[in-house]
């Protein structure tokens, strides 16, 4: 898969990139990433001007159409397969992990950032560019959007993740929607704080229905909007929180 980020800040992926899980897998020609700074397609090439006033007042700048729509069309004709353009807002679609394994099928993806007070409408309007959010919180810009989208779909491209790391049963992966059971490890007891016993009974079968039931309660109690309508406690659970 390759990924086209447009943003006025290629930098700002610099640390990201060299991360291991993604390093490896780009080392590994699993993922390629491309970074294309938008100012490179400024008219006025002095101050390499990308951003303007928005018309009608209000406060702050705009992305400007003109280079924005010409950066998306030049960066789409670099390479023979389409990209789907996404453009990372507040007002877009939440992203979940059902969008993240929809993304995961793709060949390539451009990532457009913005900045400032977002685009000028024109560039939805001519590009039509997928629309997603991270969360309903307001960001600087959409680069951490942009990484966030990255993470979450380059681990579920095949051979990224060894099998014993495999994201298949990970809460939310493939229609999966249940909290994780608590997990542990050595040391077995850390300041009186022991490990449940039936972690160290070696009965698989009693393991799998203790961690069944944790990841039940805790969905109960914390996300209780996951459980499918016909398995919705109608009383509420000893642990549930007040
Ligand atoms: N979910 C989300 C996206 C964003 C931004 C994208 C671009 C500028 S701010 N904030 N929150």
């Amino acid at each position: 898969m390759r990924f086209d980020v447009v943003t006025l800040f290629p930098a700002i992926f610099d640390g990201y990139l060299t991360q291991s899980l993604l390093d490896k897998a780009i080392v590994r020609g699993l993922v390629e990433i491309q970074r294309h700074n938008l100012r490179d397609w400024a008219e006025d090439t002095p101050h390499r001007k990308v951003d303007d006033r928005p018309f009608g007042g209000g406060p702050g700048m705009l992305l400007q159409v003109e280079p924005t729509v010409t950066c998306v069309r030049d960066v789409d004709a670099m390479c023979d397969v389409p990209a789907r353009k996404i453009l990372l807002t507040p007002q877009g679609r939440r992203l979940d992990q059902r969008l993240a394994e929809d993304l995961a099928t793709s060949d390539r993806i451009m990532l457009m950032c913005g900045r400032y007070e977002g685009f000028d409408q024109r560039v939805l309007d001519i590009l039509q560019p997928e629309e997603i959010s991270i969360g309903d919180f307001v960001l600087n810009g959409g680069e951490v959007a942009a990484m966030t989208i990255i993470d979450a779909v380059v681990r579920l491209l095949p051979g990224v993740l060894g099998d014993e790391q495999s994201s298949l049963d990970d809460s939310f992966s493939r229609g999966n929607r249940m909290l994780e059971f608590p997990q542990y490890t050595r040391p077995r007891e850390f300041e009186g704080h022991t490990v449940p016993d039936v972690l160290l009974s070696g009965d698989h079968a009693a393991i799998a229905k203790w961690r069944a039931e944790q990841s039940r309660v805790k969905t109960i109690d914390r996300r209780r909007d996951l459980l499918p309508e016909n398995s919705k406690p109608n009383h509420e659970h000893p642990n549930q929180r007040s």
